[in-house]
């Protein structure tokens, strides 16, 4: 186990775009240890509340805090939050191992984090090749690399195993699992119920920006697509 340990505290959470109540009045704790799953209908709010969470969009009202901590106030990120969001944008002139190189450089990461992440992501075969040349897949490797180059404490995914092949989607979810039993916490947005219902230990769902469901989820017990298909009917 790590030995500080840091959660994620979401309290009343809410995000308005002109007319569009996109998250409201959203409560929830992301724990140690724990893969959390965060679900819900297209546009329920899921992007919203991860992107406030990391201190990309400006809350209405509300707070959340790493740790006890708001993202934009802490010291070094990159190595308490690693965060995969949709249509991660790298410089497509870049190499995998270059693109990793100015991230660690920019957080005076120990070299040796480059091939270390390469290796984890199984990217170290395409690491010197330019990024432009990826395919979805290889590029969503190299997003979770970049988010795991700090070693951080918490892991924040929106969609991660989008363009991820079947033994990528296998990887992933061993990686999430085993991230989780170092004592970890992994916050984790997916439309993919039977991929997330095998690993998570609790499922957050929202619809319509309210959070509408939290279970706690036990691998033969629950039926993740019935809870999901009740609570956002
Ligand atoms: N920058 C923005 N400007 C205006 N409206 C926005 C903006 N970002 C999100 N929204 C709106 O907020 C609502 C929630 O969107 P959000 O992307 O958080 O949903 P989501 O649950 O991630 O959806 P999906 O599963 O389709 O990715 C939607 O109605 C969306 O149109």
């Amino acid at each position: 186990m790590l030995p500080t340990m840091t959660a994620i505290t979401v309290t009343d959470l809410s995000k308005s775009f002109g007319a569009v109540r996109a998250v409201d009045q959203v409560s929830f704790t992301v724990e140690p240890g724990t893969v959390t799953a965060f679900l819900g209908p297209n546009g329920a709010g899921k992007t919203t509340t991860l992107r406030m969470i990391l201190g990309l969009v400006t809350p209405t009202s509300g707070t959340a805090l790493i740790g006890r901590t708001p993202y934009n106030r802490l010291a070094n990120p990159i190595t308490k939050v690693g965060a995969v969001l949709e249509a991660t944008a790298f410089h497509p002139g870049l190499s995998a191992r270059a693109h990793l190189e100015v991230l660690r450089t920019a957080a005076g990461l120990d070299p040796a984090r480059v091939n270390l992440v390469l290796e984890q992501v199984d990217l170290t075969q395409a690491a010197d090749r330019r990024i432009g040349g990826f395919s979805l897949g290889m590029r969503q490797r190299l997003a979770i690399a970049s988010a795991l180059l700090g070693d951080p404490e918490v892991l924040i995914l929106d969609e991660p195993s989008n363009g991820l092949d079947p033994r990528g989607i296998s990887w992933l979810r061993g990686f999430l699992r085993a991230h989780a039993h170092e004592g970890r916490a992994v916050l984790v947005s997916t439309h993919v119920l039977a991929e997330i219902e095998r690993i998570a230990n609790r499922a957050l769902i929202i619809s319509a920006g309210r959070l509408v469901r939290q279970a706690q989820l036990t691998p033969d017990s629950t039926d993740l697509e019935h809870l999901y298909m009740e609570a956002t009917s």
